[in-house]
């Protein structure tokens, strides 16, 4: 049996100040440090035998927080550009307000929920969910095939495509799904990675 655990970094100062974020690498809030440290306490029955998160700054910090309230620093971590954000292209940097105004709220639903619409210059989901799930497959997969217990701290949209990918949903629940800062999805998983039971820890 292996445990799978998916927590979305804390919330950061482009989140707070609802800017389009991608690739860009902004550091968590003080709120999003904090929700860091109660994620942890959420973990806190859970051993963890290995963790990834991505080379930006508000997952790095997020797992380190993380793991620093868990007692487990010594847990190796693995940073890897597959898992950054989607890249939002000529979004990234705007207010996503002020983008609504300009464009309209269709377009940009599109633009941020859409599995097939790229962002002007920046990643479709299906781009960004072929990337992370790549990486899922020989790296990620066989640590857990081993039985071994992984976490990962990664990005809403990157997220939402790993987990269409592991749960099955379909394109409408894909972009149906929202990920809050800090949420944390667990997997009991069998040898074959198939899900034996999967929840939301609160
Ligand atoms: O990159 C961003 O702006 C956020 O991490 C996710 O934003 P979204 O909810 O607009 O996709």
């Amino acid at each position: 049996m292996a445990l799978l655990v998916l927590v979305r970094h804390g919330q950061s100062v482009a989140n707070l100040a609802n800017v389009f974020t991608g690739w860009l690498d902004v550091a968590l809030t003080p709120q999003g440090e904090a929700e860091a440290r109660q994620a942890g306490q959420r973990l806190h029955a859970l051993h963890f035998d290995l963790a990834y998160c991505s080379t930006l700054i508000r997952s790095r910090r997020t797992l380190e927080l993380i793991l620093a309230q868990l007692h487990q620093d010594s847990v190796p971590v693995v940073a890897a550009d597959a898992l950054r954000e989607r890249m939002y292209g000529a979004l990234q940097g705007l207010n996503k307000a002020e983008t609504i105004r300009k464009y309209g709220e269709d377009q940009v639903n599109r633009w941020r929920r859409s599995y097939e619409d790229a962002p002007p210059e920046g990643e479709t989901l299906h781009h960004t969910q072929q990337r992370v799930f790549a990486y899922f497959e020989t790296e990620i997969g066989p640590q857990l095939r081993r039985g071994k217990n992984v976490l990962v701290v990664s990005h809403g949209n990157t997220l939402r495509a790993l987990r269409m990918q592991l749960e099955g949903l379909s394109v409408a629940q894909v972009e149906a799904l929202e990920i809050p800062t800090g949420g944390i999805r667990a997997y009991d998983l069998d040898p074959d990675l198939r899900i034996r039971r999967a929840w939301d820890l609160p």
